[in-house]
């Protein structure tokens, strides 16, 4: 079974080297529109596959860091990403292109490692990511599996190669979440009184 949840935010980018011309040398912004797919067989104590609540955590976290924030790509001039950092307090650095599929990308490499460190405490039963799905405009979207998530050819992509701003750190619940994860230190959720037992 798939259970699906939406995410929102609003980012500025440049894609270099793509064939429409507006959007690879002017900065511009999307109302992008995330959707995480998860997938599992069994359900949890709450005949769930994962609580979307547990999803406004981390998950969501590391999504909204993107929100009013620019987006660049590390290979771009050395000048406009001086300029970006500078003239934005909300910034994020990522080693491949900020395209509607790099971000599909980029959020399966993140969500994957937070579900993998995650210590679930409901039952949960082989929850796994499935896709991602960014929608970057209201009629374009990208959607990224594991095999595209770990396609070389598709560019690589490390967590330790995300750069977030000091800003978009300080706004987070935990702002060495980042740093927990690259260490592989446990994310666990919260321990659920069973009430009713099947
Ligand atoms: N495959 C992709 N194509 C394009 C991407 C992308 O990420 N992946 N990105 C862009 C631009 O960022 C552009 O701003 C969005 O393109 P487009 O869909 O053409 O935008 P419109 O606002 O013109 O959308 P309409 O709904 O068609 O009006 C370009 N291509």
């Amino acid at each position: 079974m798939l259970i699906r949840k939406l995410f929102k935010f609003e980012s500025a980018h440049i894609v270099r080297n793509c064939s429409s011309d507006r959007c690879r040398r002017s900065i511009h912004g999307h109302s992008y529109k995330v959707e995480v797919l998860l997938e599992a067989h069994a359900l949890d104590n709450g005949q769930m596959v994962y609580d979307f609540g547990l999803m406004k955590g981390t998950i969501k976290d590391v999504i909204d860091a993107f929100d009013h924030a620019i987006c660049f790509w590390d290979k771009d001039d050395p000048e406009y990403i001086r300029l970006s950092q500078e003239f934005s307090a909300r910034w994020i650095s990522v080693p491949v292109s900020p395209s509607a599929e790099q971000f599909a990308r980029v959020f399966f490499v993140v969500i994957d490692a937070i579900l993998k460190n995650t210590v679930m405490k409901n039952g949960e039963n082989d929850v796994r990511l499935h896709s991602v799905i960014a929608h970057e405009t209201e009629t374009g979207y990208a959607q990224a599996f594991r095999e595209d998530a770990e396609n070389p050819r598709m560019g690589l992509i490390r967590l330790q190669d995300l750069v977030f701003s000091e800003q978009v750190k300080a706004e987070w619940h935990d702002p060495h979440m980042m740093d927990k994860l690259m260490a592989g230190e446990a994310f666990i959720n919260p321990e659920v009184p069973l009430q009713i037992k099947a």
